[in-house]
């Protein structure tokens, strides 16, 4: 928690402001930062100075994890994030790969699982990680990307968290997740959530140790709507101590994830929190 309030008051410092174009708003802006996440000992990176609704960031881990491309799909397992950007996106309305109400297009979980060859046979990114790790493989290229620049106009939006890389160091397996851009008072929080989940639930299904997470941010920034409510509420708040997940130690295999389980084989243990805050959000 205090390696996210010290990033949120980073930008407050020494943020440069920076128009964006795709939002028509301005940005504080900072680049580069590097968040660890402590899997091994389960300290999980819930912000404690507002309420978190971390049950709809692990949902949408799910959905990434399972391939979908619909935000129906999302809203079906407890997850409203991608309403906004399947319907609400001039831009993405007008593209004539929009299948219709809430295609998402070729994003996120469509590539981990379903990258096209030009042959076009399918490639499951997630399958040969998970496969390999069971076996206690680690090639150096245990490699799940989302980012294929050649489907860009085939989706509703880059992926920001694009590139999770796993790694095993005897029968412990680290995680280093890459990001491009990051709404700090909304996606970041659902960002920790999810690297830290990632890495816990691929080291139970593949029958290893979690170690650290490592979190790498590029573009770390709060929209102009967003600071004042940072700056004048979130960091005056003193954090609480980290609460710990539990996960149904019955998941055990990528079919466990993709066919039964649900946000109720997810536990939060001890989290006190701050009052909800409500950040605007920007499509
Ligand atoms: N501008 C922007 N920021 C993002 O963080 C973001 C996008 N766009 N587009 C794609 C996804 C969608 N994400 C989202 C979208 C909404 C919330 C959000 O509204 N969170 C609320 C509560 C959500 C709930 O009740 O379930 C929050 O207070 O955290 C968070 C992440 C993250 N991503
Ligand atoms: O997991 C996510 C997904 C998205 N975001 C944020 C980062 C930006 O504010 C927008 C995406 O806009 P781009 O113009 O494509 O950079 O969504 C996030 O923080 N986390």
């Amino acid at each position: 928690m205090k390696q996210y309030l010290a990033l949120c008051q980073r930008i407050v410092d020494d943020g440069v402001w920076i128009e964006n174009e795709r939002t028509g708003k301005r940005c504080l802006t900072v680049i580069n930062a590097d968040l660890t996440y402590d899997v091994a000992n389960n300290q999980f990176p819930l912000i404690t100075t507002r309420k978190s609704f971390w049950k709809a960031a692990i949902a949408e881990l799910l959905g990434y994890l399972r391939g979908y491309d619909n935000a129906a799909q999302f809203r079906a397992i407890g997850c409203n994030t991608w309403n906004a950007n399947a319907n609400d996106n001039q831009a993405w309305l007008n593209n004539p790969h929009r299948k219709g109400e809430d295609d998402m297009g070729r994003v996120y979980g469509v590539q981990g699982r379903r990258w096209q060859k030009p042959d076009g046979t399918p490639i499951d990114q997630l399958k040969k990680i998970v496969d390999d790790l069971t076996k206690g493989i680690d090639d150096r290229g245990e490699i799940l990307t989302f980012y294929n620049p050649g489907e860009f106009d085939m989706g509703c939006l880059r992926p920001c968290m694009h590139t999770h890389t796993f790694s095993l160091l005897g029968d412990t397996l680290y995680l280093t997740s890459y990001q491009r851009s990051c709404d700090v008072p909304l996606g970041l929080n659902f960002n920790q959530v999810q690297v830290f989940t990632l890495l816990a639930l691929i080291a139970q299904i593949t029958g290893h140790k979690a170690g650290q997470a490592y979190h790498k941010i590029i573009n770390a920034h709060i929209y102009e709507d967003q600071l004042e409510l940072m700056r004048d509420v979130q960091l005056k708040r003193e954090p609480f101590a980290s609460p710990q997940l539990k996960i149904n130690p019955k998941i055990k295999s990528l079919d466990d994830l993709e066919t039964w389980v649900t946000l109720d084989d997810f536990e939060v243990i001890g989290y006190e929190h701050h009052d909800a805050i409500q950040y605007p959000f920007s499509v």
